[in-house]
């Protein structure tokens, strides 16, 4: 059996689209987080997205469908083994339209602390991180912070709150990682699941 560990959400939805095209998950109880694929013979856990390389490093899957943005996050050291064309964005620093070229960088509010350290960090700036779980918009919208870093999809987000992209940081995608723990017996699935990925997927009526 191998052990998938895929991040709830977006990446959720795009991975089992690509892999079942529709098929057969419509039926599945919404609210399960493990799934079983018996013609395959996998078992998708469904964590978190930020939990996905701690279910890997605790030895509780085998591979992990998860964003670059999440590996860079936590640091980890997880072997990636194959670029999805999935959870496509980009990582930038955006603020309110106005004070594009202005800003002195002060407080930064965003999803990804330790990212924005670093940045910030090269950069010689002494920003104040500010962390949130999301909507990190609305910190500089409401005046709790002047800057975000955040993710950029179609910039709709951004607009609608009154800000522009200062600087692009970084391309981020999904990314097949694999658990330093595996086992040699379970290459042979792995090498099915890049192939089937790599062909889009086929239609599958068990899960
Ligand atoms: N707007 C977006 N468009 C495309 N990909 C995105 C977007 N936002 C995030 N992603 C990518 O998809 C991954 C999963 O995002 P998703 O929003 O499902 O989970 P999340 O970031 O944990 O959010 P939440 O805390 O709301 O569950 C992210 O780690 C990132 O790589
Ligand atoms: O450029 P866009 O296509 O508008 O996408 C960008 C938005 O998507 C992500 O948020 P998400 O929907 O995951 O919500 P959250 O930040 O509150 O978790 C990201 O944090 C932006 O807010």
């Amino acid at each position: 059996m191998l052990r998938i560990a895929l991040a709830k959400g977006r990446l959720q939805e795009d991975f089992l689209d690509l892999i079942y095209q529709n098929q057969g998950t419509m039926s599945q109880n919404k609210r399960s987080l493990r799934l079983t694929d018996r013609l395959r013979n996998w078992e998708i856990l469904l964590p978190k997205s930020q939990d996905v390389p701690q279910y890997l490093d605790m030895g509780m899957a085998d591979i992990g469908v998860v964003g670059k943005d999440v590996l860079l996050e936590c640091k980890s050291n997880l072997k990636e083994v194959m670029d999805l064309e999935l959870g496509r964005c980009k990582m930038v620093i955006a603020g309110p339209t106005e004070n594009k070229g202005k800003v002195k960088y002060k407080t930064v509010a965003t999803k990804y602390p330790n990212i924005a350290k670093d940045i910030f960090k090269n950069k010689g700036i002494d920003a104040e991180i500010i962390y949130l779980q999301g909507s990190v918009e609305l910190a500089v919208a409401t005046g709790i912070a002047d800057i975000i870093v955040d993710i950029v999809q179609t910039g709709r987000t951004l607009k609608e709150n009154g800000l522009v992209v200062y600087e692009e940081l970084f391309d981020i995608n999904a990314k097949l990682v694999v658990s330093n723990a595996i086992s040699s017996r379970k290459f042979a699935m792995i090498d099915s699941l890049i192939n089937e990925l790599q062909r889009g997927g086929e239609r599958c009526e068990y899960i």
